[in-house]
Formats: structure tokens, C-alpha cells, sequence
């Protein structure tokens, strides 16, 4: 059977190596797949991606003849050694698949090529395979870290317990992957094995799934054994649906990946025989303590000694409970799940996590959701807050009965009816300037790409502007630190004594090159900021800055839970969502192409202009004295906006003059935006004249 096989697959080989084999400079031989060699393949196609071919000499050579010291561990496909390829010096994982239920040479071949497709910074990257006799072995990059079971439950002595920050980017990275799987794409990835065991850790704790896309590889149906193993491998892990026999959906990963986050907040197995028995099944255990939100905190792990507050531990229960949902429909999508981890994900001076925005999801069961544990009590239990945080966010969930709950979802889900609405605008608004091309991937390449180059982006990748994008740059708009990175670049912050900026310096330069490969007039905003080589840097902080402000402004407003503040914070939020983008937009007027140009500003006026009637429609009738305010505002950015028409002048140095202008009021006009979040309106008032009076008319004007 097995000689039977092999020359059917050599013969390919020798097929392949005539049309698509080549050898790079380190001598190795590279395959790149033939267009279409399958139906997934060719729907995945994008470009071609290379994929060694090693010959099992080679592989026996760096796994030291698969020696017992370079096993790192066997799984439900075989076994899997450590190895260093020669040719390169690069460590690999090499697993060498379990010769029962051999699989076609063509189909292992076609699996390959699919999984080799599969790139993105949170996935364990496949290198190449080796298909030699009746070895089948597939090379993955290594990851040094150890898998996150061993992390939670396997601690060496000396090893300190992962806390809570870093669990949570564990769940936001494993989220994203994920995320790329579902959604990035086409046809979506059901992962079927998430578990803590396949998510694997580097130096740093960045997280990397394995095992994706293998369950076509898995040895054939008729071996009980191996299919006994696996079925107690997931265990635990396996959505309800599984059991009942249904097809298995991407919602079906949402499940898994609940459970994992119950790992992480728990510090508990997902299956634990040395536990009583009514605690032996993690998500069992758990069902009856999400309905009682006063007895989230006993869930925590002790080994986190309550080093965490009580509003990120309450959301990021909320959030596991919702995805342990037993209906499948029920459970959100892990876009959402992502985005709110990516807020629950960053670390804050004073040890409070940012408040999740509530209207950032795609899903509004997942706002809702959160919504009901934002305004919970949050006296941290270790770190204590400022005192004014204190009073923010002191309006108590525990007085609400369920009746003043209902109301106040009722009220959620009208006020976020027209936010939505526009947001659905907007986004098909984008979805119709751009193709739904896989927008994760040119995500990483942007990230690697440098600076200065970012402007000649690739205009045969058109950047993918699906809600799900529009809810990535919002997360990374707003100053989210945990950011994708090479593993080029995982070294670089390992040896970088200033890891911390630089991994900021990459949230910021992806999100500039996301704009680089937006087709909306905001992607040239190289331009100007080539204006002031020496200024840049600065500015570009003092933007965060302000961003960070407004975003924390917000995050206090979120708190306060009155009803007329409910709806004033959702004006606030819908003019700090303009005025961003506003300002995007203006910074991005100094296109190259000064046809192109002149477009983008009738486009930015259009923009400019209805979100001021927007933010008019939003401020209620006793508000007028604020409305006033706010029209100042926005008559400065109007202003601004006025200021832009006058860009195309001939003399380029007095455009790059009127561009520093436009900044310093567009930069005005977002400190006044935080003069929004002000208690005491009085003062906001006060505020807003002094700057009225410093507003400084263009030469245009
Ligand atoms: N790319 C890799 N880098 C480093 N270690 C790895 C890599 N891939 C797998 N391992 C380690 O090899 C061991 C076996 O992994 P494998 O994925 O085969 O099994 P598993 O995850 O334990 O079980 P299952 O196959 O049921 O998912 C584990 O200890 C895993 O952490």
C-alpha cells in the first residue's frame, strides 16, 4: 500500500519540481504550489507562499536522529522534536505524524499547501513538510515558551504565577488568531482543538496557536485508539453541539475559547479528576457562579491574590460566560471578543484596566453585556484607584433591581440603534470602495513595513474595510499596546531596554499604515508629516496624548450610569468619533497626486460637514448652554475645514505652512473635545471662550 503510494507521490514531486521547484540562496529546495491545486486552496490563493520541501535525511539531521532529548511532547498526530535546521541555524518543531491512517500523497500534500497559506503573527507558522517513503513530517517554526497549560498548571518552583494583564493579552493574542481564522480568511478556519495545550507561548508570553487546520491530517476514522485519545484530549473543550452530533461552526470555537478564558481567570483545568465531583467539569462549575455576579471574585485564581480589579474581572467573566453559551447563535463573534479583550488587555498606570467602549462591537449582545458590568463598583481590590476614579465609577450595580436593568438595556439598545445604523452606513460606505481581500495578513506586512516607505503601499492589496477592520482601528486608535509583531521584532523587543515605546511606536505605525492602505481620502497623510521631520515625533505624541485624554475622559463618563448622562456620553462619543476622524482626515490632505487631492478635500468637507450636523442632532434641548459649546467647536473645525480648501496652493511652501496651521487648530479643536468631559459645565464654558478668543484666522480666512 505504502509502495503503492509513494511513487504516485514521488512522481508529483518530480512534476512539481520541473514546474514549481527552486532552490534558494541557503541551497534548500522551495515549493511554490501550483495555481489551484485544490478548491480551497485556489479560494485561499492570494499569493503564492513558499514552503520547504525537506528531505527526511535533512530533518533526521536536526532533530539529532529524532533523539529522545529533542522530544518535546506527543500529541493526538504523533510525536514532536525540537530540532536546528543546518542549512540555516533556525530552531524548528518537527512533528513526525502517526503512520496509522496514512493519508493520499495529494491530499497531504494539498493539506500542506492550505496550511502553509495560513499566516498571521498569532499562529505557530508552518515552514515546510517532508514526505519521504512513508514518513510524513511537518516543520513548524518553534516557539520557546511552553504551551499555556504548562504555564497554568505545570509551574516550576521558581517561576512566578502569570497575572492578570498578562492573561488577558494571552486571551486578546489567541483571540486575534482566531479572529484571522474566522474572519481574515476565505473560506473561514474552524479550529476544532483550542485548548490551552495548543496555545503556545515565546519568551515574552505572545501568544501562538498550533494545530489549526490539521483535523484533515488526523489518522484515519477506524482507529478507536487514536480517536479515543483526542476525544479525551478535548474533552472539556468540545462545544455542546459536538456532543449532540451537529456540524461544527465557527461558534463552536467561541465555545473553546471560553473555556480557555475560564482557564485563565480561573486557574482551574478545564477537566480536573482530582477535584470533587461537581467541580471536576470546569464550565459545570462555573455555570451556576456567572449568574451571580457578587461571587465573581471567588472564581479568580487564588494564585492571582486578587491583584486585579473588579470591573476587568467582571467583564472578562461577562465575556466568557457569553461565549460558553449553549446555543451556538448565542455565543458572539471572536471579532467582538477580540475587541474587548483588546481593552481589557491594557495595563494602566493606577492598575485599572480602560473601560471596554460599549459601542465598538459588531454584536450588540456583546455591548449590553458589558454595559452591565461597566458600572459595576470598581474599588480594585489591591491597586486602589484615585478618589475621583472612585466616585466615577461608584454608582453600584448591586442597588439595580432587574426591572431598572431591563430599562436600561431597553435604553442601550435605542441609543446604540443610531449609532449603529450609522456605523453600518459607513462601513458599507468602505466595504464598497474596497475589495474583501484578506486584510490580517497585510496587517503584519504593514507592521514590518518601515516608516518612511509606508506611503508607496501596495496598491494591488486593497485593504479589506469590513466592520471588523473599522473595529481594529478603533482599537488601535485608541492607544491599544499590545500590537502584532515579527518574530523579528519579538527579538528586537526582548534585547530593547525601551520595550514598552517601541511596542507603542508599532501600535501607531500600524494604524498610520492601516490609513496607508485605506482608499478613503485619509490615506495620505505621509505628506504632511513630512513637513516637520523635526516636530514629528512630538506631535505625533502629543496626539496620543490627547488621545489617551479623550479616551480616558470617555472612560470615566462610560461610568457614571444616570440616564441624562447616558445620553450626554453618547453625544460625546459620537463628536470624539468625528472630530478623530476629522482629524485623520486633514492630516491626510497633502496627497502626492494633487488631482486625487482636490478630492479628498471635497471629501473631508462632506465628512467635516455631517458630522456637525450629527453632533448637533445629538445634543438634547436642556443642554443648550452646552450646545453652544459645542458649536464652537465645531465651527472651529469648520474653520479647519476652510483652512483645508485652501491647501492646493502652487507654492508648496506655503502649503506646508498652511498645513502646520491646520494641525495647531485641529489640535485646538481636539483639546476643547476634552473639555467636554468636564463635570462642571460652567467651567467647560468658561473654557471655551479663552479659546474662542485664541482661535487665529487663516490667511484664506
Ligand atoms: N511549534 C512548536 N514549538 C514548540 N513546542 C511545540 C511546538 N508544537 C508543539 N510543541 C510541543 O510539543 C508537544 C506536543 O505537541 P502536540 O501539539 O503534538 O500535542 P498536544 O497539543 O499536547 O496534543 P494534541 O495533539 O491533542 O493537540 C507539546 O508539549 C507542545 O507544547
Amino acid at each position: 500500500m505504502i509502495m503503492n503510494c509513494f511513487p504516485c507521490f514521488t512522481s508529483r514531486k518530480r512534476r512539481n519540481s520541473h514546474n514549481n521547484n527552486e532552490t534558494n540562496e541557503n541551497g534548500e529546495h522551495e515549493f511554490r504550489p501550483p495555481v489551484a491545486t485544490t478548491k480551497h486552496i485556489q479560494e485561499r490563493e492570494t499569493e503564492q507562499t513558499p514552503v520547504k520541501i525537506f528531505n527526511f535525511r535533512e530533518l533526521a539531521t536536526a532533530t539529532k536522529n529524532f533523539r529522545q532529548e529533542c522530544l518535546l511532547g506527543e500529541g493526538g498526530f504523533g510525536r514532536v522534536y525540537k530540532g536546528t535546521l543546518q542549512s540555516t541555524g533556525q530552531l524548528v518543531a518537527v512533528k513526525q505524524l502517526d503512520k496509522h491512517g496514512r493519508h493520499g500523497n495529494k491530499e497531504f500534500q494539498a493539506e500542506v499547501l492550505s496550511l502553509a497559506k495560513l499566516e498571521h503573527p498569532n499562529l505557530v507558522k508552518l515552514i515546510g513538510y517532508c514526505a519521504d517513503g512513508d514518513q510524513r513530517l511537518l516543520v513548524f517554526e518553534y516557539v520557546s515558551g511552553g504551551s499555556l497549560q504548562d504555564h497554568l498548571y505545570e509551574q516550576k518552583p521558581n517561576q512566578k504565577p502569570m497575572d492578570w494583564i498578562t492573561r488577558m493579552k494571552i486571551a486578546f493574542g489567541a483571540a486575534q488568531g482566531l479572529d484571522y481564522l474566522h474572519d481574515k480568511v476565505n473560506p473561514p478556519v474552524i479550529y476544532r482543538d483550542l485548548k490551552a495545550s495548543n496555545i503556545l507561548l515565546d519568551a515574552e508570553f505572545y501568544p501562538k496557536l498550533c494545530d489549526f487546520g490539521l483535523h484533515n491530517l488526523e489518522p484515519g476514522t477506524g482507529d478507536s485508539l487514536f480517536l479515543s485519545s483526542r476525544v479525551m484530549d478535548t474533552y472539556g473543550y468540545s462545544a455542546p453541539e459536538y456532543a449532540r452530533g451537529d456540524d461544527l461552526t465557527v461558534k463552536s470555537d467561541v465555545y473553546s475559547f471560553g473555556v480557555v478564558l475560564l482557564e485563565l481567570i480561573t486557574g482551574r483545568r478545564a477537566i480536573d479528576t482530582t477535584k470533587p465531583n461537581d467541580e471536576q467539569n470546569l464550565v459545570a462549575w462555573a455555570q451556576p457562579i456567572f449568574r451571580d455576579p457578587k461571587r465573581y471574585p471567588d472564581m479568580a485564581d487564588p494564585l492571582l491574590r486578587k491583584n486585579f480589579s473588579e470591573r476587568g474581572l467582571n467583564q472578562a467573566v461577562a465575556i466568557t460566560s457569553m461565549c460558553l453559551q449553549e446555543e451556538p447563535t448565542a455565543r458572539p463573534l471572536i471579532s467582538d471578543v477580540m475587541v474587548a479583550l483588546s481593552f481589557l488587555s491594557m495595563s494602566t498606570e493606577d492598575g485599572i484596566p480602560t473601560a471596554v467602549p460599549i459601542l465598538s462591537f459588531r454584536d450588540k449582545s456583546m455591548s449590553i453585556a458589558l454595559s452591565r458590568h461597566s458600572s459595576c463598583s470598581v474599588t480594585p481590590f489591591s491597586s486602589l484607584p484615585r478618589k475621583e476614579e472612585e466616585d466615577a465609577f461608584s454608582v453600584s450595580s448591586d442597588s439595580e433591581d432587574e426591572d431598572e436593568e431591563q430599562v436600561k438595556d431597553e435604553e442601550l439598545r435605542r441609543s446604540q440603534k443610531t449609532v449603529l445604523e450609522e456605523k453600518t452606513a459607513t462601513d458599507s460606505d468602505n466595504e464598497s470602495d474596497s475589495n474583501s481581500k484578506n486584510g490580517q495578513k497585510e496587517q503584519h506586512t504593514q507592521l514590518e513595513k518601515p516608516r518612511s516607505s509606508s506611503s508607496s503601499s501596495d496598491s494591488g492589496s486593497k485593504k479589506r474595510r469590513s466592520n471588523n477592520g473599522e473595529i481594529n482601528a478603533t482599537a488601535q486608535s485608541l492607544k491599544m499596546k499590545y500590537s502584532y509583531s515579527s518574530e523579528e521584532e519579538d527579538n528586537e523587543r526582548l534585547s530593547s531596554k525601551n520595550s514598552c515605546k517601541s511596542n507603542e511606536e508599532s501600535t501607531s505605525l500600524q494604524y498610520d499604515s492601516d490609513r496607508d492602505h485605506d482608499d478613503s481620502p485619509r490615506n495620505t497623510s505621509r505628506p504632511i508629516n513630512s513637513i516637520s521631520h523635526d516636530d514629528e515625533d512630538e506631535e505625533e505624541e502629543n496626539h496620543e496624548t490627547q488621545l489617551q485624554h479623550i479616551h480616558s475622559s470617555k472612560s470615566e463618563v462610560q461610568s457614571v450610569s444616570s440616564d441624562d448622562e447616558e445620553e450626554e456620553e453618547e453625544s460625546h462619543e459620537t463628536q470624539i468619533q468625528h472630530i478623530h476622524s476629522s482629524k485623520s482626515k486633514v492630516q491626510s490632505v497633502s496627497s502626492d497626486d494633487e488631482d486625487e487631492e482636490e478630492d479628498n478635500h471635497e471629501t473631508q468637507l462632506h465628512h467635516i460637514q455631517s458630522a456637525k450636523f450629527e453632533v448637533q442632532s445629538v445634543s438634547s434641548d436642556d443642554e443648550d448652554e452646552e450646545k453652544e459649546g459645542h458649536e464652537t467647536q465645531l465651527q472651529h473645525i469648520h474653520s479647519s475645514k476652510s483652512e483645508v480648501q485652501s491647501v492646493s496652493s502652487d507654492d508648496e511652501d506655503e502649503e506646508a505652512e498652511n498645513h502646520e496651521t491646520q494641525f495647531q487648530h485641529i489640535h485646538s479643536s481636539k483639546s476643547e473635545v476634552q473639555s467636554v468631559f468636564s463635570d462642571d459645565e460652567d467651567e467647560e464654558e468658561e473654557s471655551n471662550e479663552p479659546e474662542e478668543e485664541k482661535y487665529i484666522p487663516s490667511d484664506q480666512d
